[in-house]
């Protein structure tokens, strides 16, 4: 049997507090268990019609249960209370999604500023910080997210439900592993945005700490509608210095003000060049524009990166979270992280 048949059936021993002489499987309580390598356990538990005590007692019970299971080093519960919960229930900790703890968008007012190698090598570092982390591809117009991830071919289905991949310590799902990617496709803006919405709350992600969604650029109705219907828990804004760059950052900020979603931050990339020959930094564009933005607005500064040469080999070889950037990605997510509360 494998640890995770071992943890089912650990659960299968605990009575379900309301059901007498049923057990919380059988009931349904329990749902996305995940086992992972180094011996977390993750799953998701529904304490609906609970008390807050009662909840917590089941929440010690269930800890006490699948922790003495052979292999398993640490239990991650993620409560939910789905279905109306009583006065008093445990407030969610969970983003509005059961099983996704923390919704992260990362958007930019305008294209090809670098949010996509953002949002990839963001999602790589809280990996590496040890947490269980989806990345969404929402990039309806160019998705690059399986490059950047060399991942290839189509999103499988199991049991009617899209898997997404798994690479680099993360699990991922682009619209670019929905369709042919030679073949354009056009969306209708409702049409887009509800294919995404899909795609976060029907697609079996498992237990995740955090989804980091990697936006459309802009600042339109879908980016609007995304931003109202997904209900980050915070969002990123990635800018250029330049001048043109920074009023459409202002413009991403204020969508995310509009739909009361916390910006947690901007980061400024392609922030001064790195020459790759003699290691010289020269700034074509001037650097810390978006730095002075972040403090006009009242919001953080989450760091900088440079024109970096490596850094965009790398991307386009689907291999993230390499070379002399991955520092500052790693302080990105430190940021990010606790400022979500993770
Ligand atoms: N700091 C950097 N140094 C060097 N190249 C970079 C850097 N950031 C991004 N790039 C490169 O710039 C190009 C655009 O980056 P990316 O696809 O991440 O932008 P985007 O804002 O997501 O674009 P889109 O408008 O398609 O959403 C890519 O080729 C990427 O490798």
């Amino acid at each position: 049997m494998s640890v995770k048949d071992d943890v089912t059936a650990a659960l299968s021993a605990v009575a379900d507090p309301l059901e007498a002489g049923r057990d919380i499987v059988a009931v349904g309580r329990t749902a996305g268990i995940v086992v992972k390598n180094d011996g977390t356990v993750g799953l998701v538990l529904a304490v609906d019609g609970l008390d807050k005590a009662a909840a917590e007692r089941l929440q010690a019970a269930v800890e006490v249960a699948v922790g003495r299971v052979a292999g398993v080093a640490q239990v991650r519960i993620i409560l939910t209370a789905d279905r109306a919960s009583g006065e008093g229930a445990p407030a969610p900790t969970q983003s509005a999604v059961p099983g996704i703890r923390k919704l992260i968008a990362v958007a930019s007012g305008k294209g090809g500023v670098g949010k996509s190698t953002v949002a990839v090598n963001l999602a790589v570092a809280l990996a590496r910080q040890g947490l269980a982390v989806g990345l969404l591809d929402a990039d309806i117009y160019g998705p690059s997210v399986p490059t950047l991830l060399g991942i290839e071919g189509r999103a499988a289905l199991s049991d009617g439900r899209l898997q997404p991949a798994a690479a680099h310590g993360i699990k991922a799902l682009s619209m670019g592993m929905m369709t042919d990617p030679k073949k354009a496709i056009i969306w209708r803006g409702p049409m887009a945005s509800s294919a995404l919405v899909q795609m976060v709350e029907k697609a079996d992600w498992g237990v995740l700490d955090v989804l980091v969604v990697d936006m459309p650029p802009g600042t339109g109705d879908i980016q609007l509608t995304l931003a109202q219907k997904l209900k980050p828990d915070g969002a990123v804004i990635v800018s250029t210095p330049q001048d043109l760059a920074l009023i459409d950052a202002r413009r991403a900020t204020a969508m995310f003000g509009e739909v009361n979603v916390p910006v947690l931050g901007i980061i400024e990339n392609m922030s001064g060049y790195l020459c790759p020959h003699c290691g010289e930094a020269s700034e074509p564009f001037g650097h810390g524009g978006a730095e002075a933005e972040a403090k006009a607005m009242g919001v953080a500064f989450l760091g900088r990166v440079p024109l970096d040469i490596a850094l965009r080999l790398a991307s386009d070889a689907g291999r993230p979270g390499e070379g002399a950037q991955a520092e500052v990605f790693a302080g990105v997510a430190r940021a990010v992280a606790g400022s979500v509360g993770l």
